[in-house]
């Protein structure tokens, strides 16, 4: 039993994990009760007249509606993830709500941050099954808010690629956490629990092979202004991916090898470049270099630090 915090009444918030005693592993987690204290939850009734009727604020118990539910454990996990990773209370690092409205018009295959808050479709089946029950996606709007209150990066663009490579980047390193601090081939994938649901295996985007939708970029000399900020991410997420796992390019679009650092110092190093270095016209050549002045700051060896450079050389950012 850790402690993880305290609750608004003091008593302490208790992780409950089940350990193997032989390697230490987690075998099993406890239901966890969220350190966050901000949770405000709307049903949309398949209108779209935001933010809808309030059905679940912070502390209310669980309603009827295993969507609403399913979002608020979401938001409860993205919660705890950037406490305890990043020491972040919040969107705005100073407790700020998180107002989230589901059941978005009808068979809705979106989710959106609209500025203020997000907001998910129930999908229609085929495309996507409830996008509010998937805690990446749930994590990737959330990180919109976090951009939006720091490096407020222009949503065009290169700094728009950036924009989206963020909320993919901490949407999966919260699922990460939120597995029990496990990688798995599901930590590179993104949406993949509501994508598709008839199709097993697939995902909206790969971070560690951008290219395999069909539409992302994976090399900047292929970078033009007119390619969607959900596909130029491609290149910041491969970077992404090679800085934590190591390896190569994984079309040769490049031969740089790229030494592994592992998924939580690649985090600290992105959290801390998105929210104290990149400004809202941050390109990627300027990622590259910023990233590697995060590395820097954080105390990173000369080696972490080469290996962030040759991350973005290996997707094509000299
Ligand atoms: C599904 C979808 C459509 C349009 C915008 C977004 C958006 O939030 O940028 C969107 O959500 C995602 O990309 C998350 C990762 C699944
Ligand atoms: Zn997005």
């Amino acid at each position: 039993v850790t402690v993880k915090g305290t609750q608004a009444d003091g008593t302490p918030i208790l992780d409950k994990v089940l350990v193997n005693a032989v390697d230490g592993s987690v075998v099993a987690r406890l239901p966890t009760i969220h350190t966050a204290k901000n949770r405000e939850l709307h049903d949309l009734k398949n209108k779209t007249t935001l933010p809808g009727t309030t059905v679940r604020t912070e502390g209310q118990a669980a309603t009827s509606d295993a969507v609403v539910n399913n979002n608020y454990d979401r938001l409860g996990t993205t919660y705890d993830a950037y406490k305890e990773l990043f020491n972040r209370d919040s969107l705005d690092g100073s407790g700020g709500k998180l107002i989230s409205s589901v059941h978005y018009s009808t068979k809705y295959n979106n989710a959106y941050w609209n500025g203020t808050q997000m907001v998910y479709g129930d999908g229609d089946g085929s495309t996507f099954s409830n996008l509010a029950n998937s805690l990446d996606v749930t994590a990737h709007e959330l990180t919109h808010g976090v951009t939006s209150n720091t490096s407020n990066l222009e949503y065009s663009g290169e700094s728009g690629g950036l924009n989206e490579a963020m909320s993919d980047i901490f949407g999966n390193v919260v699922e990460y956490y939120g597995a029990g601090k496990v990688v798995s081939d599901n930590t590179w994938k993104v949406g993949e629990d509501v994508y598709t649901p008839n199709t097993a295996g697939d995902a909206l985007r790969y971070m560690n092979d951008p290219a395999k939708d069909g539409d992302s970029l994976d090399y900047y000399p292929d970078y033009t202004s007119g390619v969607d900020v959900h596909y130029s991410s491609g290149i910041a997420n491969l970077a992404f991916y090679l800085l934590s796992q190591g390896g190569k390019h994984p079309r040769s679009k490049t031969t740089v090898s790229v030494t592994a650092i592992g998924i939580e110092k690649a985090a600290q190093i992105f959290y801390r470049a998105n929210t104290q270095i990149f400004t809202a016209s941050t390109t990627f050549a300027q990622a590259k270099q910023w990233t590697g002045q995060a590395a820097q700051d954080l105390g990173y060896t000369q080696a972490e630090i080469s290996a962030v450079a040759d991350a973005w050389s290996a997707v094509g950012v000299t």
